[in-house]
C-alpha cells in the first residue's frame, strides 16, 4: 500500500523546506507550485492565459511579474487564472500518483483545503509559525511587496483552521526541530504501513 500525505500551510510557512526533509526520508514528492512553473514555461497553461491576458505572456512563457501586476490591478484576475490553472495542475498530480515509486507520496499543495484536495489524502500535515515570523520570512525573500503578500494571505484559509483540520502539525521554527518532527511522522506512517 502507498500512503498519500498532503503537505500544506499558508504562504511562507515552510512547505518547500519541509517537503525537502520528507524527500531526505525517502518519500516521493509532488509540488503544486513546481507544477504551475512547468505549465507556465511553454506548458499547457500558456495558450489559455494568453487568450485571456495577452500581456502576461512573453516569448511563449507566462511572465509571473506581469501576472502579479494584473492581479494587483484587477481583483477578479486571480480567480480567472485559477480556473485555467487548477484543472491542469490536477492532471499533472494524477500522472504523478500513477507513476511514483515510494511507500509514502508527499503532495506539497498550498491550497489543499481550499480546493478540497484533502479528500484524496490518507493524512494531512500543516506547517506553521507565528504570523509575524511568516510575514518577515516572505518579505525577506524580496519577491513580493507587502500588499501582494496581504492579498494572497487574505485569500487563504486562516492558519488556525488549517492546523485544526490537519492530522499532524509541524512547527518550522528551526531546521533541526522541523527535521525531527518529519522523522517522527514518517516513522509513525511506516509503522502503520508495516501493520496494514
Ligand atoms: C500569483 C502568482 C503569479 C505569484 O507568483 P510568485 O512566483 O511570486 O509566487 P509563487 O507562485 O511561488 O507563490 C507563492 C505562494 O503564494 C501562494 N499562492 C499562489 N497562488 C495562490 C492562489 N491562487 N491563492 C492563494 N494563494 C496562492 C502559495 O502559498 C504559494 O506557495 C502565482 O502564484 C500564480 O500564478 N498563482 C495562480 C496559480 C495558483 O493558484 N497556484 C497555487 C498552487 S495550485
Ligand atoms: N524549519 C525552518 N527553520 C528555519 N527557517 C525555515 C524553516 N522552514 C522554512 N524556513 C524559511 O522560511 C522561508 C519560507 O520557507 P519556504 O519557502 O519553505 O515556505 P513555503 O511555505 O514553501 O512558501 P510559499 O508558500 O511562498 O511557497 C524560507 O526563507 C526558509 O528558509
Amino acid at each position: 500500500m502507498r500512503f498519500c500525505l498532503g503537505l500544506t500551510g499558508s504562504i511562507g510557512m515552510g512547505k518547500s523546506t519541509t517537503a525537502a526533509m520528507f524527500v531526505e526520508e525517502g518519500c516521493a514528492l509532488w509540488d503544486a507550485d513546481a507544477a504551475v512553473h512547468r505549465l507556465y514555461d511553454k506548458g499547457a497553461a500558456v495558450a489559455p492565459i494568453a487568450a485571456r491576458f495577452p500581456d502576461a505572456v512573453v516569448d511563449g512563457i507566462v511572465d509571473r511579474a506581469a501576472l502579479k501586476r494584473i492581479i494587483a490591478d484587477d481583483s477578479a484576475a486571480l480567480k480567472q487564472i485559477e480556473t485555467i490553472v487548477h484543472p491542469l495542475v490536477a492532471q499533472d498530480r494524477s500522472r504523478f500518483r500513477q507513476s511514483a515509486q515510494a511507500d509514502i507520496l508527499v503532495f506539497d499543495i498550498p491550497l489543499l483545503f481550499e480546493t478540497g484536495g484533502d479528500a484524496a489524502m490518507d493524512a494531512v500535515v500543516c506547517v506553521t509559525i507565528p504570523a509575524d515570523l511568516q510575514r518577515q520570512r516572505v518579505l525577506d525573500r524580496g519577491t513580493m511587496s507587502e500588499a501582494q503578500f496581504e492579498q494572497i494571505r487574505a485569500k487563504q484559509m486562516p492558519n488556525d483552521e488549517k492546523c485544526a483540520r490537519s492530522d499532524y502539525v509541524i512547527i518550522t521554527d528551526t531546521l533541526d526541530h522541523a527535521r525531527r518532527q518529519v522523522h517522527d511522522i514518517v516513522g509513525q506512517i511506516r509503522t502503520g504501513l508495516a501493520h496494514a
